[in-house]
């Protein structure tokens, strides 16, 4: 059967083949609202096969330098399909057109980045003559792919964040069941045919579409599952982690994320980058700014900088190359932020710029006035609303800092070494970023987060070690 799939209706791939169902769910232009596309809706028997598919391929030889070119060849036929792949994102998330070729290149980056760690996969020898009575024997280690490995992934980042697991899963040399976020299922249903047109054997790589909820459970029962790498809302991430047992979980969840401005900071520098990481996708990212705490002596400045910056940004059609920041995910969500924003309204807060939605396009809004113990300061908000606070001293604003659930990454624009280094200490992240916003991720930077932010780390160097099982070998001579 042809791995050249209907440009309407997109089946699911398993050991190679692409397989029609009975059931179907559109997929949806975020913009236009128009369907561009029909995903297959896999039953239980599909996920068996798939996992069965996943466990045989897994036995089969796959050699570490075959990974590394199968990978860095997929990198390039990602960078060769660029402007292709990127409308698709324009399409299915809403993200800007430069913004979605960016997040091409990103991912591009991840497959090569994993392609070369395969070739430093790579146990240890162990002293173990150094034991008394041990003089005789000798060890050392040696990394193991933990087999087959379930990729659950979410909407906002399809492309990179997909690569971010089946990338770092491939070169550990384990086969991986992929279930992308059923609103943004095209751009892994088109890495998939890039990966095996680079030569990816049948069975490494299965993908699964259809509700998440039913597909998570049906893994989640299936003991040849051998890991869980799930990114998505810790609610979700919580479920799944009770569900899975004693099998291996990395979870990479939400954050509010919090930058703070202190006094000897760049003033223009520091609010045109936090605004620009407060709004970017509209605000659907997981390491978007959501509190900025601002030393009391310059917040009327730094205020009336990021206000400038953020009615800069040019909001509308994300197909359109001048287009800054374009629609959420979908119009419930987008009325979900205007409820918040009306809520911290009614609560005291300032709307200083934004606060209006047309449909699914809701402006980029900075909030004042607030408290801590608002929502739109105390929860996940994944949209285009950014809280900002004064504050008097370090002490003060690293503990606000750390009031939350969450900790996957922070920001610090400041100049003092000491409250810089105080604050690596302090601060209770997965990442502290100085003189930028918790914005900044590069994709081979260990990437993760505590608390209610998750548990493991990403970046294909850190993640090949999770999807390894270190083994002993002692021999006695
Ligand atoms: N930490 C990170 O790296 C990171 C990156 C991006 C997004 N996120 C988080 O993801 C969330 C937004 O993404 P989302 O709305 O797609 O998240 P989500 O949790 O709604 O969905 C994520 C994935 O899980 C699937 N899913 C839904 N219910 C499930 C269930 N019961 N069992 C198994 N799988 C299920 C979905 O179909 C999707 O594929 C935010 O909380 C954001 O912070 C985190
Ligand atoms: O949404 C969260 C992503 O992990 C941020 S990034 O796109 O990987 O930088």
């Amino acid at each position: 059967m042809s791995k050249v799939v209907s440009t309407k209706e997109q089946g699911l791939f398993i050991g190679g083949q692409w397989k029609r169902t009975d059931e179907y769910t559109s997929v949806w232009n975020k913009y236009t609202q128009k369907q561009i596309a029909k995903t297959a809706d896999a039953t239980q028997q599909d996920v068996n096969l798939a996992v069965e598919e996943a466990k045989q391929a897994s036995k089969r030889s796959f050699p570490a330098y075959q990974r590394f070119e199968v990978l860095t060849k997929a990198a390039d036929l990602l960078r060769k399909n660029q402007e292709e792949i990127a409308s698709l994102l324009v399409a299915e998330v809403g993200k800007p057109i430069k913004e979605s070729r960016g997040e091409v290149a990103r991912a591009a980056q991840t497959l090569e980045i994993s392609g070369e760690e395969a070739k430093r996969i790579h146990g240890e020898g162990v002293p173990i003559e150094a034991a008394p009575g041990s003089q005789n024997r000798q060890a050392f280690t040696k990394r193991i792919p933990v087999g087959v490995v379930a990729a659950i992934t979410p909407f906002n980042v399809p492309l990179n964040l997909v690569c971010h697991k089946v990338g770092p899963a491939i070169a550990a040399g384990n086969s991986v069941v992929l279930k992308p976020a059923s609103a943004t299922p095209l751009s892994a249903i088109r890495l998939t045919e890039i990966l095996f047109e680079a030569g990816l054997p049948d069975g490494r790589l299965n993908l699964l579409t259809g509700s998440g909820s039913k597909i998570g459970a049906w893994l989640c029962e299936n003991p040849d599952v051998n890991m869980f790498t799930f990114t998505g809302s810790p609610g979700v991430g919580q479920r799944l982690r009770e569900r899975a047992g004693l099998r291996k979980v990395a979870l990479e969840l939400g954050n509010n994320s919090a930058t703070v401005i202190h006094h000897d900071a760049n003033i223009e520098e520091a609010a045109k980058l936090t605004a620009q990481k407060s709004f970017n996708n509209a605000g659907q990212v997981c390491i978007s700014v959501q509190r900025v705490y601002v030393q009391e002596k310059i917040f009327d400045r730094f205020l009336e900088k990021m206000k400038e910056a953020a009615e800069e940004l040019v909001v509308g059609d994300p197909a359109q190359e001048t287009t800054d920041i374009g629609p959420m995910i979908s119009e419930t969500e987008a009325a979900r932020i205007e409820n918040w924003v009306q809520e911290a309204v009614k609560e005291g807060a300032e709307v200083v710029s934004g606060g209006e939605r047309n449909g699914v396009i809701y402006k980029p809004t900075i909030l004042t006035n607030v408290n801590d113990e608002m929502k739109v300061c105390r929860e996940e908000a994944f949209g285009p609303i950014v809280a900002v606070a004064p504050y008097k001293t370090e002490e003060e604003v690293i503990d606000r800092v750390n009031d939350s659930e969450y900790g996957l990454q922070a920001g610090i624009f400041t100049n003092s070494l000491d409250f810089a280094m105080t604050a690596a200490d302090k601060i209770e992240v997965g990442g502290l970023i100085i003189n930028d916003t918790p914005g900044y991720r590069v994709d081979h930077m260990p990437y993760g987060g505590v608390k209610k932010s998750g548990s493991g780390k990403e970046g294909p160097k850190y993640a090949i070690e999770e999807m390894t099982e270190e083994r002993l070998v002692v021999f006695n001579l």
